[in-house]
């Protein structure tokens, strides 16, 4: 590791950054496409590993990249586990590292758990901008966790509802 030690961006600052999540879809469009275009796209992304700690009825997914439209490579940690009724842990955590592509250096260290929130939704958002039929007026969310909350957010910023249904 370098001499400087690596920065660390807890979820506040995430959040301050990311204020809407619709700031995210350029950088996801442009990622989905170099990623969709194969080796031309430059994007190198093996399948996640998941780990299961069966033990705790919980999962550590490790998922790696590299994109060389962005010369970025990091590397997302994320635990999931069964929802306790009671507990303050959220069910999703994750850490997100990033490196110094040039020589491997730890750079930055990342709360991962407000991006993955607002980078799931916002996925899901570019999929429906595509695809929802021009009449559709009614937004139903199924859960009324975090991603129920994210998707709220960025579906209520990009489209119009007359009415939205949220079960859980
Ligand atoms: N939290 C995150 O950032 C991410 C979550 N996901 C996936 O999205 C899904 C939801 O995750 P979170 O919102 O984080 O979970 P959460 O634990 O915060 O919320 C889950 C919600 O679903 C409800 N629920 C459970 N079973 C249900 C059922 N049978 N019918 C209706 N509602 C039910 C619960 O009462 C709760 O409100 C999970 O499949 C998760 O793996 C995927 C990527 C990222
Ligand atoms: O993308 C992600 O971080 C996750 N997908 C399912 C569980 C966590």
């Amino acid at each position: 590791m370098g001499s400087t030690p690596p920065a660390f961006i807890g979820a506040e600052e995430v959040e301050k950054h990311l204020h809407r999540a619709s700031l995210l879809l350029p950088a996801l469009e442009a990622a989905l496409a170099n990623f969709s275009a194969g080796a031309a796209g430059g994007v190198v992304q093996p399948v996640r590993t998941v780990l299961p700690v069966p033990r705790h009825s919980g999962y550590l997914g490790v998922m790696p990249a590299y994109s060389a439209a962005d010369d970025a490579l990091t590397t997302k940690l994320v635990t999931f586990y069964e929802h306790l009724k009671d507990s303050s842990v959220p069910s999703h955590q994750a850490t997100v590292l990033l490196f110094d592509p040039s020589n491997g250096t730890l750079k930055a260290v990342l709360d991962g758990s407000v991006i993955t929130a607002k980078r799931t939704a916002a996925v899901s958002a570019i999929a429906t901008k595509l695809l929802m039929p021009p009449f559709a007026e009614v937004l139903c969310i199924l859960g009324a966790g975090v991603q129920a909350y994210s998707h709220y957010d960025i579906f209520t910023e990009l489209f119009t509802f007359k009415e939205v249904r949220i079960t859980s």
